[in-house]
């Protein structure tokens, strides 16, 4: 079956354009490593938006605000659920996470444990501190170097791995024998990323999945087993000190987020308890969803700054009237500093972390831009092309900050405004922005934008 137009009166119109595979392959052989560029391309003959055949698998490509609006805002809750290839199956056990949940009642729990406890402002105020620890021995490391070369990846990256370490449970990634495992953790995730986004044969011919061809499933499990390593040791860890302290020792009173989801664990009556394999799940998503995102936007970030010296010098001049010369920029200092948090969006527009989202897949039969997309084909959402688009945008690969600035409708990360989508959109936006709304849309500037803001020093 394929995505036909929707009837109108008697006839059905034509079937949507799609790139000519071969028999029984598809297009498979011809898509290429880097899915959105090629998608990109192939939107250039085809339009926005288009089937192909990988395999088995019916993929629809969409790559306009308008089409992109009838999935994540009219058909939301059709579109809601995830189609979760094999290495996210193995990672995600099963979709046992936030992630990859099927949309319904355990997705929605455990979105509301991680938007509600570990996200809310009474967690991140308490972790500030923490936070604010890890920003000030980044920059002793970058100020250590000053005139030798720096990889700024890897100083945000551990930055951003113990900071968010320090909110979860409250200390930084370490292993059973205490040492400091930010390093190893960087090269087994961007191994993770690379195995989640690689097309796999398995995926597009599940007959073969067995023979796991390119030993994606292999590679998965093993860096899925590394981390949870990591975690059921933090995990043990903490609940060896709550019986040591036993009864009194302020066990209960949710230090961190750790505590707080094995209390949930204990609460097996009240209908909102939570297994050790979701809490493993959810740690997962933090560590792997919150990290490398934040991580290599903070890098992009700062690539555009140095290939840009008239942005550097504006950022600095900022920098310089609202903290100060000689200050270090603190989290209440963000929602003032107006043009680093442009930066950050215009990063974030040319290189978004997660250029086709997350692949949706609707549960029933849907009519998007007139077709009608069959159940359980895969929606690939091209932010990465939209983002580009000379249609959408004014010169369109520039890097311009000012463009949000001035900007006929406020471009936010709440997905509402639907040319500009870094975080997603509709029901399964990223978590990790939820918390903004509720509290006036600031607070994901603040929370992405920290690290940035850090490195004033180094900028001047
Ligand atoms: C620069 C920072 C980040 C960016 C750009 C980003 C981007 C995204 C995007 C594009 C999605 C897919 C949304 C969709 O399909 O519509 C997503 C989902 C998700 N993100 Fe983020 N994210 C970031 C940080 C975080 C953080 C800090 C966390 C957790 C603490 C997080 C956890 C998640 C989770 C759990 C999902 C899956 C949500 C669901 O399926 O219901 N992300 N993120």
């Amino acid at each position: 079956m394929g995505i036909e137009k929707a009837e109108e009166g008697n006839k059905k119109r034509s079937v949507a354009a799609r790139p000519r595979g071969l028999p029984l392959i598809g297009y498979l052989p011809f898509i290429g490593a880097d899915l959105h560029i090629s998608f990109t391309k192939l939107a250039k003959v085809y339009g926005p938006i288009y089937k192909l055949r990988l395999g088995t698998k019916l993929c629809v490509v969409l790559s306009s605000p308008d089409l992109i609006k009838e999935v994540v805002r009219d058909h939301d809750v059709t579109f809601a659920n995830r189609d979760p290839t094999v290495a996210a199956s193995v990672f995600s056990n099963g979709g046992t996470d936030n992630a990859f949940a099927p949309y319904g009642s355990n997705w929605r729990m455990l979105l509301k444990i991680l938007a509600r406890q570990m996200l809310s402002h009474a967690n991140l105020d308490a972790s500030y501190a923490l936070r604010r620890h890890e920003v000030r021995k980044a920059i002793r490391v970058v100020c250590g170097k000053i005139g030798k070369p720096i990889d700024v990846g890897k100083v945000t990256f551990s930055t951003v791995v113990n900071a968010t370490g320090s909110m979860v449970w409250g200390g930084m990634l370490d292993g059973e024998k205490g040492s400091d495992q930010s390093g190893g953790f960087r090269a087994v995730v961007s191994e993770l990323m690379v195995l989640l986004a690689k097309p796999n044969v398995s995926d597009f011919f599940p007959v073969l999945a067995r023979l796991d061809i390119q030993g994606v499933e292999r590679k998965t499990k093993k860096v899925t087993r590394w981390i949870e390593r990591i975690f059921y040791f933090k995990v043990d860890q903490r609940m060896k000190m709550d019986m040591d302290e036993g009864e009194g020792s302020g066990k209960g009173e949710g230090k961190d987020f750790l505590q707080f989801l094995l209390q949930l664990k204990e609460q097996e009556a009240t209908g909102t308890s939570i297994t050790l394999a979701q809490i493993k799940a959810l740690l997962a998503d933090i560590m792997s969803g919150g990290i490398d995102t934040t991580a290599s936007t903070a890098e992009w970030v700062m690539a555009e700054i140095i290939r840009h010296p008239r942005v550097m010098m504006k950022v600095h001049e900022e920098l310089t009237n609202v903290v100060g010369e000689n200050n270090n920029v603190e989290e209440f200092h963000i929602p003032k500093l107006v043009y680093l948090r442009a930066i950050l969006k215009g990063a974030l527009r040319l290189y978004p972390v997660a250029p086709l989202l997350i692949p949706r897949c609707p549960n029933k039969s849907c009519t998007v831009g007139g077709y009608t997309i069959p159940e359980g084909t895969r929606i690939l959402v091209n932010v990465w092309a939209m983002h580009r688009d000379p249609n959408v945008w004014d010169s369109p690969l520039e890097f311009r900050p000012e463009r949000f600035l001035t900007h006929t409708t406020k471009l936010d990360y709440m997905g509402n405004v639907y040319e500009y989508l870094p975080f997603g959109s509709g029901r399964r936006i990223c978590p990790g922005i939820a918390l903004a709304q509720s509290l006036g849309g600031e607070a994901a500037d603040v929370y992405v934008g920290y690290f940035i803001a850090f490195f004033r020093m180094e900028i001047a």
